[in-house]
């Protein structure tokens, strides 16, 4: 990162937690509330993209002492195997080989629990969930020691926890809803303002270049990502043109972002559906789709994945918010999906 306007890169970071939330004080109360040694509750955290499901759950994590804590990202983690590998590795603090088998994992994270009590959060469950089903949140329901566990479970907000997993899991879950509303305007502001604050030299922001990303997106990650995008590129001082200037960059840096634990193929995917978008005002066809991705899978000497799995990464790709799609049942061809581009804010491509 260039240092020119930037005095501390940090706050401008994707993991930086800040220490002042704006305007989340319920939230942090219920937090503190109910996860810890005194409660055994589950709690399900569901909200819109950016509206600081992790960060506030992961600021309460560590304000937590003597208290056992795992933290798993379901979209890297979306399968129970995988999860709970990730859950006996934050426990133990050494790596599990793969050589174990799923009841191996269960028994060993049983037996680890009991000692101590521990939160184990199931961030962005939606992909698990779509991926292979509810048997991970069952088990953890039903572990020995319930008065020692808090499951925190988060997700984007089309999620509907009751009817997505067995109503057993729900009911011996029976997670407490907490729902995060989406940013006004001058919440995503007072955010910005803060981390300009935080990260810039004095005098090297103007006023109407943050109201300007505030009216863009009501989410902070990207209001952030425009700011530090803006705040590398700029010669001496972010103007709202400056801003305007660099918006296509920083709405691409942070669809990078996005994806950078994803594989290549659901880069080319989502070029696939940007070339096709950019030529049509309807949905797009997944017929189409498959042929323009195995297109240019081609023109990049890239052998491409099965449909199977292209079909596998475009649900990926919805659950990431980057597009949407309408299914359509029945019909000579089964299953059809109509898509369109979702891009976040007020942004689509030039
Ligand atoms: N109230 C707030 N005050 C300050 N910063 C915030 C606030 N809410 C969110 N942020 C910042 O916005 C960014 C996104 O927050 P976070 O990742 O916690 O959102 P999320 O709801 O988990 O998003 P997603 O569903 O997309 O994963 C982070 O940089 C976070 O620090």
């Amino acid at each position: 990162m260039t240092r020119k306007l930037i005095s501390d890169p940090e706050p401008l970071q994707p993991e930086y937690i800040p220490s002042n939330f704006v305007n989340r004080e319920n939230t942090k109360t219920a937090l503190s509330n109910l996860i810890g040694p005194d409660s055994s509750r589950n709690i399900h955290l569901q909200g819109p993209e950016g509206t600081g499901k992790t960060h506030l759950t992961l600021r309460q994590l560590n304000q937590l002492d003597q208290v056992n804590t795992c933290y798993v990202d379901c979209k890297n983690s979306d399968t129970q195997y995988k999860a709970l590998r990730q859950m006996l590795q934050s426990l133990t603090e050494e790596p599990v080989n793969t050589g174990y088998h799923t009841s191996d994992l269960q028994r060993k994270i049983e037996e680890r629990t009991g000692a101590i009590h521990t939160v184990i959060v199931l961030d962005e469950i939606e992909f698990l969930l779509e991926n292979d089903g509810d048997s991970l949140l069952y088990f953890l329901s039903r572990m020995e020691n319930q008065s020692k566990v808090n499951v925190i479970t988060i997700s984007n907000q089309s999620l509907n926890l009751q009817k997505q997993v067995e109503e057993r899991t729900f009911s011996s879950l029976q997670p407490y809803p907490i729902q995060l509303e989406p940013y006004t305007g001058e919440e995503v502001y007072d955010i910005i303002l803060d981390r300009a604050r935080k990260s810039l030299k004095p005098q090297t922001v103007q006023k109407s270049s943050l109201t300007y990303i505030a009216s863009k997106t009501t989410n902070p990650r990207l209001a952030i990502q425009l700011l530090k995008t803006a705040a590398k590129t700029a010669d001496k001082i972010i103007t709202e043109n400056h801003v305007q200037q660099i918006e296509e960059k920083a709405l691409n840096e942070y669809i990078d972002q996005l994806l950078n634990t994803f594989t290549e193929h659901h880069t080319i995917l989502l070029q696939a559906i940007e070339e096709l978008a950019e030529n049509t005002d309807t949905t797009i066809q997944t017929g189409d789709v498959y042929e323009s991705y195995q297109d240019l899978c081609q023109s990049q000497e890239r052998e491409s994945l099965s449909n199977r799995r292209i079909s596998d990464h475009l649900k990926q790709l919805e659950l990431l918010n980057l597009i949407k799609a309408e299914y359509h049942y029945g019909g000579t061809k089964g299953k059809t999906r109509e898509i369109r581009l979702n891009y976040p804010g007020s942004y689509s491509k030039s």
